[in-house]
């Protein structure tokens, strides 16, 4: 896929293989910046596009059963600035995550059909990732805190394939405290696929930062697909 371009229209009817995507996607600049450090050569982390469309954003904004939890910050109870979901085959993988349990729901037929994309891409078999945690956020002042998804329940190095729709939004990642300093930014829109590989989670950090209203054109779910290994 050497001359896929940007165009909308193709860019949606298209499914765009992560091995064709290498070679064109914004991916480059993720890979440029993370192989410039031989010790992060290991992390391997591409983006892609699935074919996307706005009715897909649409019935999630619908249909999903967005919960807006507190987390505690400095002993305060504060809203998270986004509100969230999370999908499972089973009920038994359950999710814990920022002091609270999170029990699954069955997964909507769409994050189905984004789940089975995102294993095509990241070139794992089909039925891989067995939970999916959904995020949305309304406007630009919500947002994701920096955080690494190198919890054990996912095992050592990690797939993570996250799928986003409506809204673009800024994707940061920066190196953990303890190795050299290396930031990266993405910008992830509509259809994008990034997938999150070798040892992303261990060394790099990655958050959605807060933007001004004026710079976000409105509302961004993101899907994240993990495997759990073992149930809590
Ligand atoms: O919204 C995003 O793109 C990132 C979500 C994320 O990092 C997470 O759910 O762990
Ligand atoms: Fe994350």
């Amino acid at each position: 896929m050497s001359k896929q371009t940007t165009n909308t229209s193709e860019h949606h009817q298209h499914r765009i293989f992560l091995s064709d995507s290498l070679s064109w996607y914004t991916h480059t600049r993720l890979g440029g910046v993370l192989r410039d450090s031989a010790e992060a050569a290991a992390a391997s982390s591409a983006l892609a596009s699935t074919g996307s469309t706005s009715s897909d954003f649409v019935t999630l904004t619908r249909e999903v059963e967005w919960l807006q939890r507190d987390v505690v910050i400095f002993g305060k109870k504060v809203p998270q600035p986004r509100l969230i979901q999370y999908m499972a085959d089973d009920v038994r993988l359950a999710y814990r995550y920022s002091g609270c349990d999170l029990v699954p729901v069955k997964f909507h037929p769409i994050v189905l059909q984004a789940k089975e994309q995102a294993e095509t891409l990241a070139g794992v078999p089909r039925g891989y990732f067995n939970s999916c945690l959904l995020n949305r956020y309304r406007d630009g002042k919500d947002s994701n805190g920096w955080h690494a998804d190198d919890e054990p329940l996912y095992g050592r190095d990690p797939i993570i394939a996250s799928v986003s729709y409506g809204a673009a939004r800024d994707f940061d990642i920066k190196r953990k405290a303890d190795g050299p300093p290396e930031k990266a930014r993405l910008r992830l829109c509509d259809g994008d696929v990034l997938i999150m590989g070798g040892a992303m989670q261990r060394n790099y950090l990655h958050c959605i930062p807060k933007r001004a209203n004026s710079k976000v054109d409105g509302e961004r779910i993101n899907l994240t697909f993990r495997r759990i290994l073992k149930p809590m």
